[in-house]
């Protein structure tokens, strides 16, 4: 989910630099072309074709990452060739393209991208009998470090607006609206390469009782413990989900043949850990359904709620399988 949303963000920004970039640069190798300057002119659109290129690419492959990053390296190699090939000329395009480096990949990534062309441009274009060395190695710097200063700070503030959206915030456990995604995606991946998962409801087991016999505050602080148990006995791709209360969705994206077995030795985990403040075991049920063809959203619900009520009907503390 988390990765989903960041995606398309990034997306966006690819589709939107593209265009912009498209549009600056399209007229100047018409421009160039028609003064006669036919170097600089193949320059320009070689950058402009490679550029649509690349945004198409990313818009149909989803490869995001991966493009922005050709990408932050194509414009700074590209703003270094056009400067060294048509000078003074086209120096200032060094500056929006050292910036919007930073809207394609990983501040630092492009703080090291953009210290590679500075220093190349230095070291090979021939503009520095023009205009003054020291003030462009100033003023590029000042550039790319408020850059670097401001797209630290975006990306830190995106991570925590994506953490609110998709965590609960008393457990940790991943919220609702996460596990909604997460199921599509894992439904998904099921229907078309047959991969077999499994859902699990977990509950804790008279819970109630807990909250009415130390307070709602020891309630919230079992839930927690709850919580760190359990994401500290599953697996890295294994997902846990408040699905509400005292109700936990456990998703299971890769099956290995001990699975029952590691379903199992997590609600003997769980016993053994998490305690009331006098000691005493809380135990939690599991209603598991494991991916069948054909399943969605609400019928995997539907299954695993129906083998917890089972689970629940047989005494509690027990792990019940749906397997129709
Ligand atoms: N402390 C705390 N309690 C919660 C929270 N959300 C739900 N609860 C409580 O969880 C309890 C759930 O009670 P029940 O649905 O009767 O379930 P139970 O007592 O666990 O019994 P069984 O599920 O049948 O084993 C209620 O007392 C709710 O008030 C929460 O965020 N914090």
């Amino acid at each position: 989910m988390i990765n989903q949303l960041q995606e398309r963000y990034q997306l966006s920004l690819l589709l939107l630099l593209g265009t912009i970039a498209v549009l600056g640069v399209f007229p100047f190798a018409v421009i160039r072309y028609l003064d006669g300057n036919l170097t600089a002119s193949i320059i320009d659109m070689a950058l402009v074709l490679g550029l649509i290129v690349l945004v198409a690419y990313a818009y149909y492959s989803k490869k995001i990452r991966l493009v922005g990053a050709i990408l932050a390296i194509f414009i700074n190699g590209g703003a270094v060739v056009i400067a060294i090939a048509n000078g003074i000329n086209s120096f200032l395009w060094v500056y929006p393209v050292f910036a919007s480096t930073f809207i394609l990949v990983k501040p630092i990534e492009a703080f090291c991208i953009n210290v590679v062309a500075g220093i190349s441009l230095v070291a090979m274009a021939e503009i520095f009998d023009i205009i003054s060395m020291d003030s462009f190695i100033v003023t590029i710097l000042i550039l790319s470090i408020s850059a670097f200063v401001y797209a630290n700070h975006s990306l830190k503030q995106f991570r925590l607006l994506e953490t609110l959206n998709t965590v609960d915030a008393l457990t940790g456990a991943f919220n609702r609206r996460a596990m909604s995604t997460d199921m599509q995606a894992a439904l998904s991946n099921s229907e078309r390469n047959g991969i077999k998962q499994f859902l699990a409801i977990l509950d804790l087991d008279y819970f109630k009782s807990v909250n009415d016999k130390y307070g709602h505050a020891v309630g919230d602080q079992v839930l927690k413990e709850f919580v760190k148990i359990t994401t500290s006995h599953i697996r890295q791709y294994d997902r846990l989900y408040r699905f509400g209360g005292e109700e936990f969705v456990l998703l299971i994206p890769v099956v290995e043949e001990q699975q029952q077995t590691f379903i199992d030795n997590l609600r003997t985990v769980i016993k053994k850990n998490l305690k009331t403040p006098n000691g005493e075991e809380i135990t939690v049920s599991f209603g598991v359904a494991p991916w069948i063809p054909g399943t969605t959203l609400d019928t995997w619900l539907q299954r695993a709620d129906e083998a917890l009520y089972q689970a629940k009907a047989k005494g509690r503390d027990c792990v019940v399988f749906n397997n129709e």
